[in-house]
């Protein structure tokens, strides 16, 4: 557990049966989770939740997807929030392609989006990727537990059960004609938490670290999740954990790339933990609405929202 030589990012396993809240594994667990957040904003995690099975299914469904029609895709739309629904034919990114999925891990916004995309139906594309949105949920709450225990106490874990709502995106990007190329521009998530995977082997995404270096993530195995914070995080932690900026780079040659990443939200407001307040740490944000973060201008930074 933890990491893997220095300048490359920490690597935590998750998959051990004795990580029962509470046992001396999770205790130092939590640990490597909170060093590697406070150092990188993100760490790999690995979890064998996934069978291959679903990936397969998931990957079946997701070409699928990415070969409907321009005029069905536009239907997946979010109007008023940036980035919710489906971004493509943007000659900002040629190489990128990804829809936004409202409520994944309920029947209904599965059914929701179907509904826009096939008609008729999708029984498949419906089971798939709601099993693997709630196996990624699990992840993300396991990890918020960790999270806001090693931040003093569960409090906050039971709120966050009760308010979090999570987004599904699916992305596709495709080779670049140069050596290599931006396929996602440099960005902070504006999540509470992100969880990456990829569905085939090619790896792409790059994170900076504090010292403005880039730093590759290797995240190709079945069994590697990429836990990420995002700004709501980084406030509530009173900026003890940064949202790392990150992009997607590719190469030319490669395979088109697949990957999904669940963000969650808290719905209402989100006040930054008082126990990261003190003399050292003063209050750096005021409280703020999260779903109204995502409605403010989306290329702002956050402290422009709520910042002190
Ligand atoms: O595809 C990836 O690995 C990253 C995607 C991403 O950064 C995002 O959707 O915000
Ligand atoms: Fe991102």
């Amino acid at each position: 557990m933890g990491s893997e030589g220095e300048g490359s990012i920490p690597v935590i396993d998750l998959r051990k049966q004795e990580l029962k809240a509470g046992s001396s594994l999770w205790v130092d667990t939590c640990k490597s989770v909170r060093e590697a957040l406070e150092e990188y904003g993100c760490f790999v995690a690995l979890y064998d939740k996934a069978s291959p099975q679903l990936r397969n299914g998931l990957s079946g469904c997701l070409k699928d997807l990415f070969h409907l029609p321009n005029e069905t895709k536009l239907r997946n739309k979010y109007e008023g929030i940036p980035l919710k629904g489906y971004v493509g034919q943007n000659s900002r990114l040629p190489l990128h392609e990804s829809f936004g999925i409202d409520h994944p891990t309920t029947p209904q916004g599965i059914q929701t989006f179907v509904n826009q995309m096939w008609p008729h139906g999708n029984h498949a594309f419906c089971k798939y990727v709601v099993e693997y949105a709630k196996m990624v949920e699990e992840l993300d709450q396991m990890v918020a537990r960790m999270i806001f225990e090693s931040y003093g106490g569960v409090k906050y874990y039971e709120g966050y059960l009760k308010s979090a709502t999570y987004l599904l995106r699916v992305l596709q990007h495709k080779a670049p004609e140069e050596e290599e190329k931006d396929a996602f521009v440099s960005h902070t998530d504006k999540s509470f938490t992100t969880i990456l995977h990829q569905l085939n082997h090619v790896n792409a995404l790059e994170v900076q670290t504090k010292d403005g270096q880039w730093l590759k993530l290797d995240f190709s195995s079945p069994t590697s999740f990429v836990v990420m914070a995002g700004d709501a995080i980084m406030a509530w932690s009173n900026d003890r954990i940064q949202a790392p900026i990150h992009k997607v780079v590719m190469n030319r040659g490669s395979e088109k790339r697949y990957s999904l990443a669940l963000f969650s939200f808290m719905r209402g407001i989100v006040e930054v933990n008082e126990e990261l307040v003190d003399e050292q740490h003063p209050l750096k944000y005021k409280s703020f609405h999260h779903l109204g973060l995502l409605n403010f201008t989306y290329a702002a930074h956050i402290k422009d929202y709520c910042g002190l």
